[in-house]
């Protein structure tokens, strides 16, 4: 039996003591929970990097996110901003460089407040697309923060369908420059994150066009704001696209272009080029310039993701332990919410979920490390799978876990609807994901283009007469559910093929095991009808793995604290009032509403209830 291993990440108020029916939840792991911390970590030497970059980011107070939840989003902004230049010191202090153990781990210390997340997309679109000469002038720069860069892709009028996108690109042989305009308003960038007030340059994704003849859509740098004195340059509009639903701390932005001159040089040329007398010159596919794209699809699964759904099932688990309401057994004290079979329904499947999906991403970014090696080297056989994968698991686990910490808040209850609770703010960030970097839908039909057995259907629909287009989105339904079912699929043999290589010893693999058959069974129990349909499974086995499945919730609920204790994240990320390593949450709930600005007097009283109150206490 684990001891009762106290973290050090309790801290928080005054309160300090353990809540009772947390802690008896920690004394009966049937594994180790610093082991497991470890696993997740690759190694106690990951572990304890990760544990110091928390340490230094949380006890600077310019990082603090105390009082996030009652900001404005200008506040919000200013602040991220303020956290990504103090960032800058505090890794020259700590010696913390972007090829160090401790980069990867600051993002996730921040809980990704923290400005200038789109100038990490520019660089990562010059070293992918650009030639050695450009990356050689323009990452330095970029690295130092000489400029701060975006990504402007996606267009009022088109976000989807790429080669609808309407900004132009057209090169002029006499002077060697690009001219680039949006040539209406539905060409106007919207959306770049960091473009709104912050970026002085971006990548503008525009249609090249060189002797009247268009090449298709091509990556160009272009400055936007002046580095003196930020002011815009000459033919450039741009602004913030207002209020959103998250991303409150992030500028994303619009902008337009009216014959804005640049270098030839500053076409990303890696890949793609056009010589000076007006030669356009390409390796591989035309797609590599969707590259940066494909490579964030997979990079973006860690932190924007995985992390969310973790933090939720911490907090909704520690909360479903302390929380108690209602009776279970005539006669006792009301039950720990925990200990119903529905809650048990409700989030350990999601806690599944996020297991499976921390080795599922393991094994994307070993796949996406070795394509991209090959590409390197103008290999770009990889290029389709790589496509293909990262479309379909950016889809598939972003749907998965925006669900997953859905299904947390509201097995919180009224308090997890509350801000404090920190269960809003991940489900309105997680959401984003389902859109940003290829809507779902659309990522999914990209994977489907591989599906052999839909593709029988669409062949029978063609030889029948009907148009190809037309044959194809008359599938397109059934090809989504069959892109899904694929990467799940993979997800579930990738999680078992762990499990097996695990070391016997500390239970992990014992309760890693226990997990990944949650996570298969409930992949059957959610889809019964596609299995029963199909003849894949008969009645009575669906019968078995529903016995099972609820047998498993039972049997994973003892191990439930612990197994969200090894996600080590300490109080300042959660950043939750239920969901504290103490378990003090009403304590914490009344506490942080003190500190809301909705407590101090208003003028509403004063102005519009007082002469209310009065006006009608004298017509009694
Ligand atoms: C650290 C960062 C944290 C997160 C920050 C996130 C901030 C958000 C940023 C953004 O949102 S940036 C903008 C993102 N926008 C998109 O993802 C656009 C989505 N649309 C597309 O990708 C494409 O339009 C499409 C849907 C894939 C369709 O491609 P296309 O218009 O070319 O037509 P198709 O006929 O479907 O494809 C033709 C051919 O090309 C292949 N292909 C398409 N994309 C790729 C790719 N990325 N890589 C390689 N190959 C690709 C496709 O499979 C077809 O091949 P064949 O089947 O003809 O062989
Ligand atoms: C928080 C956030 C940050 C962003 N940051 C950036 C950024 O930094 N840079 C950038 O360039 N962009 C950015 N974007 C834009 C984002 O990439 C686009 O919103 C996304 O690609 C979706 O495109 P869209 O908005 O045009 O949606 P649409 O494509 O218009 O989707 C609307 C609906 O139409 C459906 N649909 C569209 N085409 C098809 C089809 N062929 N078949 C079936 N259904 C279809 C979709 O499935 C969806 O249901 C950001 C977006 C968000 C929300």
């Amino acid at each position: 039996m684990a001891l009762l291993e106290t973290s050090k990440y309790s801290q928080g108020s005054v309160l300090g003591s353990v809540n009772p029916d947390l802690a008896s939840e920690r004394q009966t792991a049937s594994f180790s929970v610093e082991k497991l911390t470890a696993l997740l970590d690759g190694g106690v030497e990951q572990t304890r990097i990760r544990r110091a970059v928390v340490d230094a980011i949380e006890s600077d107070p310019v990082f603090s996110r105390e009082n996030q939840y009652f900001q404005t989003q200008n506040e919000r902004y200013e602040a991220a901003v303020k956290k990504a230049v103090h960032l800058q010191k505090k890794m020259h202090e700590m010696g913390w460089t972007e090829n160090g153990p401790e980069y990867k781990y600051i993002y996730r210390a921040l809980s990704g407040d923290v400005a200038f997340l789109l100038h990490r997309v520019f660089m990562r679109s010059i070293s992918m697309l650009g030639s050695d000469k450009q990356i050689a002038k323009w990452i330095p720069l970029a690295t130092q923060h000489k400029l701060i860069g975006s990504y402007a892709q996606t267009e009022l009028g088109h976000g989807t369908y790429l080669q609808g996108l309407e900004t132009t690109a057209v090169f002029d042989t006499a002077t060697q420059e690009f001219i680039l305009n949006t040539p209406k308003i539905s060409a106007m960038k919207w959306w770049p994150g960091d473009m709104g007030r912050s970026a002085t340059h971006t990548v503008v994704f525009a249609q090249l066009y060189v002797h009247g003849k268009c090449y298709g859509i091509h990556p160009f740098i272009v400055q936007i704001r002046s580095l003196q004195d930020h002011s815009l340059c000459p033919g450039v509009t741009a602004g913030d696209i207002g209020p959103k639903m998250n991303f409150e701390h992030i500028d994303n932005g619009y902008l337009l272009l009216k014959n804005v001159r640049i270098p030839r040089e500053n076409m990303l040329s890696k890949f793609c080029e056009v010589r000076p007398d007006g030669t356009y010159v390409r390796q591989g596919s035309q797609k590599i310039n969707y590259f940066t794209m494909t490579s964030v699809r997979i990079s973006l699964i860690a932190d924007e993701v995985l992390t969310p759904l973790m933090k939720a099932c911490t907090i909704a688990i520690r909360y479903s332990v302390v929380r108690r309401q209602s009776k279970l057994k005539p006669g006792e004290q009301e039950a720990k919410i925990l200990d119903y079979q529905t809650q048990q329904e409700k989030v350990l499947p999601q806690l599944a979920a996020a297991y499976a999906f921390h080795f599922t991403n393991d094994y994307l970014q070993e796949l996406f490390n070795r394509g991209y090696r090959e590409i390197q080297r103008k290999n770009f056989d990889m290029l389709p799978e790589l496509h293909a994968l990262s479309s379909g698991f950016k889809a598939m686990i972003t749907q998965h876990c925006t669900a997953g910490v859905e299904i947390c808040l509201r097995a919180c209850g009224g308090h997890g609807y509350s801000l404090l609770s920190g269960l809003p703010s991940l489900y309105t960030k997680i959401l984003a994901s389902c859109i940003y970097e290829g809507e779902n839908t659309i990522l999914l039909l990209q994977t489907a283009r591989l599906i052999s057995s839909t593709a029988a259907k669409l062949q029978d629909l063609i030889q029948s007469g009907v148009k190809k287009h037309d044959a194809w989105n008359q599938c397109t339904v059934q090809l989504v559910q069959a892109a899904k079912a694929h990467c799940h699929y993979i997800a579930v043999k990738n999680f078992a093929e762990t499990v097996e290589k695990l070391e016997t010893k500390a239970g992990i693999q014992k309760i890693m095991k226990h997990l990944c058959d949650l996570f298969a069974l409930h992949g059957i129990f959610s889809n019964t009808g596609a299995f029963l349909h199909d003849g894949y499974t008969s009645a009575a086995q669906m019968d078995m793995v529903t016995a099972s499945y609820l047998d498993l919730l039972a049997v994973i609920r003892k191990d439930a604290v612990p197994l969200v204790d090894a996600f080590d994240f300490t109080d300042k990320s959660l950043n939750s009032a239920l969901g504290s390593y103490d378990g003090q949450a009403y304590q914490r709930l009344y506490e942080w509403a003190q500190k809301s600005p909705t407590n101090q007097m208003s003028p509403a009283y004063e102005r519009y209830l007082k002469p209310l109150l009065h006006n009608t206490l004298s017509k009694l």
